[in-house]
């Protein structure tokens, strides 16, 4: 079976200040319902593989084929619809809106345009249940979450649209053992709702649980 995303010869170079190799031409295919770990060490270009299959940085050269469709060369309206109905994002920070409610920020990954009210609050809530958080946790403000549950609300806006793949940066850091230790069980269980899942991680916990570990060294993998 074809992979969902094929990577062949993707690197990164940047011009400015210098002349500066960030990632050499590798190559790499996720299969779907896949659960795959980035790891390596600080710098080793691990944020930037990630951003490049999520379409949030281009390649300077290679081909990225999404279920068969190539992405490079699209403009950047196209690579933005791409991740809205695609992708999830989950980053090292839950960034969430603390004025606003849980369920008011969960509600902000629906991407689909014209859903009413109370599907958004319906389908927001059930999201909250896949993370493990109820209807009391749905109405309070998001500012008084603790870090752990601010990353499973983080996770359930991710997951709100189903979406075919969610990618998720360093989602354990900061985490005492446990907290973490639950948050990449969710993102394993993800998959078993078909989605697939790349995480950027040092967690060595995360890269036992991947189907695929993929180890990055100064911009090359290994
Ligand atoms: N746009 C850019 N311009 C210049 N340098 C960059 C750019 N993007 C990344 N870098 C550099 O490329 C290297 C790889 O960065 P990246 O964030 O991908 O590493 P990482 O493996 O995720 O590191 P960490 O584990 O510390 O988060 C770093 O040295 C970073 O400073």
């Amino acid at each position: 079976m074809a992979a969902l995303i094929e990577l062949r010869g993707i690197g990164l170079e940047v011009a400015a200040p210098v002349p500066t190799r960030i990632l050499h031409p590798l190559a790499l295919d996720v299969a779907a319902g896949t659960f795959v770990a980035v790891v390596g060490p600080s710098g080793a270009g691990k944020t930037t593989l990630a951003s490049i299959v999520g379409a949030l940085q281009r390649p300077s050269e290679g081909s990225y084929r999404y279920d068969g469709d190539e992405l490079t060369g699209r403009g950047l309206a196209a690579l933005a619809r791409f991740r809205a109905q695609r992708l999830g994002f989950v980053f090292q920070g839950s960034h969430l809106i603390d004025e606003r409610t849980t369920l008011a920020n969960v509600e902000l990954g629906i991407t689909t345009p014209g859903v009413g009210r109370p599907q958004r609050e319906a389908t927001s809530a059930e999201a909250l249940s896949w993370v493990g958080l109820g209807d009391d946790v749905a109405r309070r403000r998001a500012g008084d979450l603790s870090g752990g549950e601010r990353h499973r609300v983080a996770i359930a806006r991710a997951l709100v649209k189903e979406p075919q793949v969610v990618i998720a940066d360093e989602p354990t850091a900061a985490l005492d053992q446990p907290t973490g230790q639950a948050i990449l069980a969710l993102l394993a269980r993800a998959t078993e709702r078909g989605a697939t899942v790349v995480v950027v991680t040092h967690d060595e916990r995360a890269a036992a649980m991947a189907d695929q570990v993929v180890t990055l060294v100064d911009g090359r993998r290994t």
